[in-house]
């Protein structure tokens, strides 16, 4: 018989009733937006910390003359991209393939002119990094007279300044509003109220939870190793269970994350995940990489597109990277896979 009784609150993309302990986040964020002109704002914390379930529950309040639009910048990750995705969701149709970044903003201006706009960049420091600050840049320009706000959702940028360039920073003047690390009671209060929704009574033991939240911090890598726990016992789960299924569960949850990626992005991951003792360096990674890519019949990327595939994964919090300037070899960036995912 299965534990699972319904399949959705154990889903990452769920929207709870409510949120546990971030009351004074979820002030900010409201305050902010009650002032004439629409704020930017900075929303950072480490991964699965609720930054983007705030920024969700935030739109679903906004007052009726707010359009809002949301914008993933996983998949949106250059200028061009982003704005045919802010195209298509402010005049509700398709944005033609063939329009040039030019055009688009044209297009985008004009719409802009008479209602308020929210726009959200989540994860958007996968744009930063591949991108700069041209999209960004470009907003801060076009937002005058100041009917457009912009939430930018980071889970590694504390501080803008140093990441995009001084003008477009000093037009934005973000406000920051961070989210802490959840403590394991937090992510224990969070994983239990999913669990109570989504599971039949009595399958899952007390200390299992409590294992599983002092086990990790990230409540959507909880929720989804939980997840895979319950579809895979049909006894009630135990710290046995959760010890048992953590290696299964962490290696789909990688692959969960990889899948809005490339092959390429897959097989380096693969390589890197290849070596018996760490760090290893970019060098040896990009060698080994490229024996993946023969053996799977793939033609290997030069290594600069490699460098930021590294950056990608470290992103994503599934690599730890330390660059040492200096010595014989110039820069070195020193690999290994996070101690989070085991
Ligand atoms: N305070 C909370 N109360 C209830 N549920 C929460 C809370 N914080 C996070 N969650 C749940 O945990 C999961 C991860 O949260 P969310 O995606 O908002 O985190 P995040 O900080 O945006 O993570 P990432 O940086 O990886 O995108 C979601 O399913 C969310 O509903």
């Amino acid at each position: 018989m299965s534990l699972v009784d319904n399949q959705r609150p154990l889903q990452p993309e769920y929207v709870p009733g409510s949120i546990t302990d971030r009351e004074s986040e979820r002030k900010a964020l409201k305050q902010a937006l009650n002032s004439i002109h629409l704020p930017n704002i900075l929303l950072h914390g480490p991964r699965g910390t609720g930054k983007t379930l705030l920024t969700r529950q935030l739109i679903t309040q906004l007052e009726d003359d707010i359009q809002h639009h949301y914008i993933d910048c996983i998949h949106h990750n250059t200028e061009h991209k982003a704005l045919r995705k802010l195209h298509t969701s402010i005049t509700g149709e398709d944005t033609p393939q063939g329009f040039h970044t030019s055009k688009l903003q044209r297009k985008i201006e004009k719409q802009l002119k008479h209602v308020r706009h929210l726009i959200v960049l989540d994860e958007a420091d996968f744009l930063l990094q591949n991108n700069g600050n041209s999209l960004l840049y470009y907003l801060s320009r076009i937002n005058k007279p100041a009917n457009l706000g912009i939430i930018i959702v980071s889970a590694h940028t504390a501080s803008l300044q140093s990441q995009i360039d001084e003008r477009t920073y000093s037009t934005l003047q973000p406000r920051r509003i961070g989210t802490e690390p959840y403590t394991s009671e937090q992510v224990y209060q969070i994983l239990s109220e999913r669990a109570r929704q989504s599971l039949e009574p009595t399958s899952l033991h007390h200390e299992a939870l409590t294992y599983l939240a002092s086990a990790t911090e990230n409540t959507k890598l909880g929720l989804h190793w939980l997840r895979h726990a319950a579809q895979n016992t049909s006894q009630p789960i135990s710290e046995e269970t959760l010890k048992q299924t953590q290696k299964q569960a962490h290696h789909r949850f990688t692959e969960r994350t990889l899948s809005h990626h490339t092959d390429h992005h897959r097989t380096l991951y693969r390589a890197i995940r290849n070596f018996d003792d760490y760090p290893i360096n970019s060098g040896q990674i990009y060698t080994t990489y490229r024996e993946h890519c023969r053996k799977r019949d793939l033609k290997p990327l030069s290594n600069r597109r490699i460098s930021d595939y590294i950056q990608h994964l470290k992103l994503h919090g599934l690599i730890e990277t330390k660059t040492y300037y200096g010595g014989k070899h110039g820069k070195t960036t020193q690999i290994q896979p996070s101690s989070l995912l085991q």
